[in-house]
């Protein structure tokens, strides 16, 4: 499992010009290990993470998900990629407010033929993984943010996605609570092997990642200054 964006650059039309998202973005994430990118209001994260996840076409370059290039498939075959592959933690849950706990992780499982019994018992099992299994029945506005939180991760590792990609996890958490959503995303991308990345502009709360990656306008600085290569970070 694994993520590799190779010379990856992304405009959007701007004023009758082209506004640059993404810079020559090289960026090798290995499976097991979770990378944070972080920069300011619009160094272009949420931009990363759209090409990443395969959402958004890249003007150029390459991306890999789980060793498929991306760039080569059709538009149905990107999205039954993403499917397959992809896992995407918002910055808001966005859980649904009449389903409980189980049920929001039960409506992302593949069904493929699986028996709703099996479904059932995943989502425990994700729902356990993050401590929530005792709230398995509880609707949203029954959760307190951090758990939201959780099971939003939850939700994502569903499918067992070979790729995560977090945008800002902690920004409605405390500073605690947010610390314990980032311990927790690095303990499930070690023990499951996904490539993992989280973009942010906080830098206090990354002390579990295995590698900081800062991001200006663009660009990509090894190490998250503003000083060395740009645009280009090798595989850890
Ligand atoms: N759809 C779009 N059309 C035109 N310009 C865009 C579009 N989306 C983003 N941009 C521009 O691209 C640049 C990167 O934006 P991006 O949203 O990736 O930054 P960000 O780091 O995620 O910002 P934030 O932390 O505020 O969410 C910014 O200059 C932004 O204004």
């Amino acid at each position: 499992m694994s993520l590799h964006l190779t010379d990856v650059t992304l405009t959007y039309p701007d004023a009758g010009a082209r506004l640059t998202a993404l810079d020559r973005v090289a960026l090798g994430v290995p499976g097991g290990t979770v990378t944070a990118v972080v920069g300011p209001s619009g160094s272009g994260k949420s931009s990363l993470l759209a090409v990443a996840g395969t959402l958004v076409t890249p003007d150029r370059g390459r991306v890999t998900v789980d060793g498929t290039d991306v760039t080569d498939l059709t538009r149905a075959e990107r999205a039954e990629l993403r499917r397959r592959s992809v896992g995407i933690v918002f910055q808001q849950p966005h859980l649904l407010p009449s389903l409980t706990a189980v049920e929001q992780l039960q409506v992302m499982a593949r069904i493929d033929g699986r028996p709703a019994r099996a479904v059932r018992d995943r989502a425990m099992e994700g729902l356990a993984a993050v401590g929530m299994a005792g709230e398995a029945g509880r609707r949203p506005h029954q959760l307190s943010g951090g758990q939201r939180q959780r099971v939003n991760i939850a939700r994502a590792l569903m499918n067992d996605p070979a790729v995560l990609l977090v945008d800002e996890p902690t920004s409605a958490l405390d500073r605690e609570r947010g610390a314990a959503v980032v311990a927790l995303l690095t303990r499930l991308t070690r023990e499951r092997g996904t490539a993992t990345v989280l973009v942010t502009h906080d830098r206090t709360l990354l002390g579990a990642a295995d590698r900081v990656v800062g991001i200006h306008d663009g660009r990509l600085r090894p190490g998250g200054g503003r000083d060395g290569a740009a645009g280009t970070v090798p595989p850890a």
